[in-house]
């Protein structure tokens, strides 16, 4: 397994994750109110207060601060993958906690013919709630059984084993078949949704890929290529910073294609971009594909003599390195211009373009084979 696509899963995985900590958040979040409500309901018509306050008020306390930290724990901002589904174990165990106690009142209610009517109120919203996990909490399969288990299993056992508690016992077993049927079926959708999630924010990347990325070379496209020269234009502007743009046109690319094909004329344009992108990678450096066999590259934060060392030694290295290629060794000299912004000349950036591209149409009329500057720029003593 490459590293490249064990760092697609990598990212696909946690991907997963973050949708489901956020989901896990936010259907969390209401969730523990209902719990202290439905507590205060039984407990007060119940007369709980009354007969057991200490117990009445732990549990009131005890809702009411698990709700709390549900809502105080926060999704993560930018955690990792094992960060994440830590998150998410400690958020469960908060919900779970909540379940368990909800599971003690219950068995409590039942067991307590004190509550009076308010054992039927019990029962109803324990069903309630299980309900409520089956659909909300169907992000992981296992934590929602555990939950409606907690909750329900304790004053179960209690009113089947009494024989006045077995018809609301046997009542609510077959009510719990519905809710593990709608569990199973709300954890299939919502992994459905995370895929469907997950497909469209992979054809999101490649779209917008697609729209910075030369297919061919992989180097920047025209597009990426304007947008990052504007920004750096706007930047220089304000800070005075020097910013040079490079023009690079390959010679008589025609003759290659002629020669060895067209096929070869594509790799021969792909080693062009690959030493490019060797050649201007200092920080500031945009090397791009702007079309057919014309490059280009931002020099951001460069003044005009050390562009010029830079595509001088460029050009050199093109001059006297051939490509091989498919068996030929080809030799692609190329042109160069280069213009230094100035926003004073300057009144946008194609101004600043065209000042290159009249260097790179200077360098091929005087023999190709070289770099050339703007006229306006004068290149000045380091
Ligand atoms: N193989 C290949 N050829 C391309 C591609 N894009 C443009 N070309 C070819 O590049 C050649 C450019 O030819 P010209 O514009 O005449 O320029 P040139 O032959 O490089 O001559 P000068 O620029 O004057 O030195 C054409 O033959 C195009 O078909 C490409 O993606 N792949």
């Amino acid at each position: 397994m490459s590293d490249a696509y064990a760092g697609a899963m990598d990212a696909i995985r946690t991907g997963r994750l973050q949708q489901e900590m956020v989901d896990t958040y936010q259907r969390a979040l209401t969730g523990g109110m209902f719990y202290a409500v439905s507590w205060l309901v039984v407990g007060l018509y119940g007369d709980a207060f009354a007969r057991a306050p200490a117990a009445s008020w732990a549990l009131t306390l005890a809702f009411l601060l698990l709700a709390t930290w549900r809502f105080v724990h926060r999704p993560l901002q930018d955690g990792d993958g094992p960060a994440i589904a830590n998150w998410l174990l400690l958020h469960w165990g908060i919900v779970l906690a909540t379940t368990a106690l909800w599971g003690v009142l219950f068995f409590w209610a039942m067991w307590d013919p004190g509550f009076g009517r308010a054992q039927t109120t019990a029962l109803l919203f324990t069903l309630g709630l299980a309900t409520a996990i089956a659909h909300a909490f169907s992000m992981r399969r296992s934590f929602a059984f555990a939950g409606v288990a907690l909750l329900c299993v304790p004053g179960l056992v209690l009113l089947w084993v009494r024989p006045e508690g077995r018809a609301d016992g046997l009542m609510m077993v077959i009510y719990l078949v519905y809710v593990v049927i709608a569990l199973l079926r709300a954890y299939v959708e919502y992994q459905q949704r995370l895929d469907l999630d997950q497909e469209l924010r992979n054809q999101r990347d490649l779209f917008s890929r697609q729209s910075r990325i030369d297919p061919l070379t992989e180097l920047a496209n025209r597009r990426q290529f304007a947008d990052v020269l504007d920004h750096a234009a706007g930047r220089a502007a304000g800070t005075g910073s020097p910013l040079t743009l490079l023009l690079l046109d390959v010679d008589h690319f025609k003759r290659i294609n002629d020669s060895h094909g067209h096929s070869v004329g594509d790799a021969c344009l792909m080693a062009i971009a690959a030493r490019l992108r060797t050649a201007f990678q200092q920080p500031g450096d945009l090397p791009a594909r702007i079309g057919g066999e014309e490059f280009g590259v931002v020099l951001d934060g460069q003044g005009i003599n050390a562009a010029l060392a830079r595509a001088e030694a460029f050009r050199l290295e093109q001059a006297t390195h051939p490509i091989a290629l498919e068996g030929v060794a080809v030799t692609a000299t190329v042109s160069i211009g280069l213009a230094q912004y100035d926003p004073a000349v300057h009144d946008d950036m194609d101004a600043l373009y065209h000042a290159a591209d009249g260097a790179v149409y200077a360098a091929k009329a005087t023999g190709r084979d070289r770099v050339c500057l703007a006229p306006a720029v004068e290149a000045v003593p380091a």
